[in-house]
């Protein structure tokens, strides 16, 4: 059952950078337990957006709410994990020491480190040095960190970019496990196949929420076949309208 307030709640949200205001005012709820996707195109905002549920992202004006606290606030610390595009990990360190390494820095209990090498299916490199590791190992060594302590949500930046489908597959079903034991995912791809499994999807634009919907209802709603023609459905239906 997903409980009656949101994990997240976003409102008006405008964030500035670089001088460009890059994200437009934007407001939604994430219910708890559950997987939003975030999507759209390279530069659309979806990081930026990340950063500031994190709280790390000066944030021009609005609100954004993280388990009933301002985003950024101390006691979301361990209440939060974030998995960064850019492995955080060190190279000279074994996937273990890394670990072992973040758990203590984390406060996250020892046995952890087991399980999160197990979650990501890294078992077999546990003692390998981190610089040797393969691109799709090392996203889940990254993705590993962000798992400990078991955070009550995760913020999860392009997780699944450079694995095989296989890889990628096992991941989803390790989303949808942790969202079932009710933690709350926010995952950012652009890759439009990965968008049906998500419970929510919020298609990005140019730094604004093009739809915020179920799956299947974007789909009906623009009578597209796939998430990719729904995509485009919204795109063209956004240019012909007044705004
Ligand atoms: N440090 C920065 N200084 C100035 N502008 C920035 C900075 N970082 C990002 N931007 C701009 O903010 C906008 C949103 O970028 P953001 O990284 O959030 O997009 P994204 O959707 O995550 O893209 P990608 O999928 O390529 O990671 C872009 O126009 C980008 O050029």
């Amino acid at each position: 059952m997903m409980s009656s307030s949101p994990a997240v709640s976003v409102r008006d949200l405008r964030v500035v950078r670089g001088g460009r205001e890059v994200l437009h005012g934007l407001s939604f709820d994430v219910p708890q337990g559950a997987v939003l996707g975030l999507l759209g195109p390279s530069g659309c905002g979806k990081t930026t957006l990340m950063r500031a549920l994190v709280g790390v992202q000066i944030v021009q004006s609005g609100t954004v709410t993280v388990l009933g606290e301002p985003a950024g606030s101390r006691g979301l610390r361990r209440r939060v994990g974030y998995a960064t595009q850019s492995p955080a990990v060190y190279t000279d360190l074994s996937v273990t020491e890394n670990l072992r390494y973040f758990a203590s820095v984390l406060g996250a209990p020892r046995g952890d480190v087991a399980r999160v090498i197990d979650e990501v299916g890294l078992g077999r490199s546990r003692d390998q040095v981190v610089a040797t590791l393969s691109g799709g190992q090392l996203n889940r060594a990254n993705l590993a960190v962000a798992l400990l302590g078991s955070p009550e949500l995760l913020v999860l930046d392009e997780p699944t970019v450079g694995l095989d489908p296989v890889l990628r597959q096992e991941l989803w079903e390790l989303f949808r496990e942790l969202a079932d034991r009710g933690t709350t995912l926010v995952v950012s791809s652009h890759v439009m196949d990965e968008a049906g499994r998500t419970d929510r999807l919020l298609l990005m634009r140019e730094g604004q929420i093009l739809a915020d919907g179920a799956p299947g209802a974007l789909r009906e709603r623009t009578g597209a076949d796939d998430l990719e023609g729904a995509f485009l459905h919204l795109i063209t239906e956004r240019a012909g309208s007044p705004s």
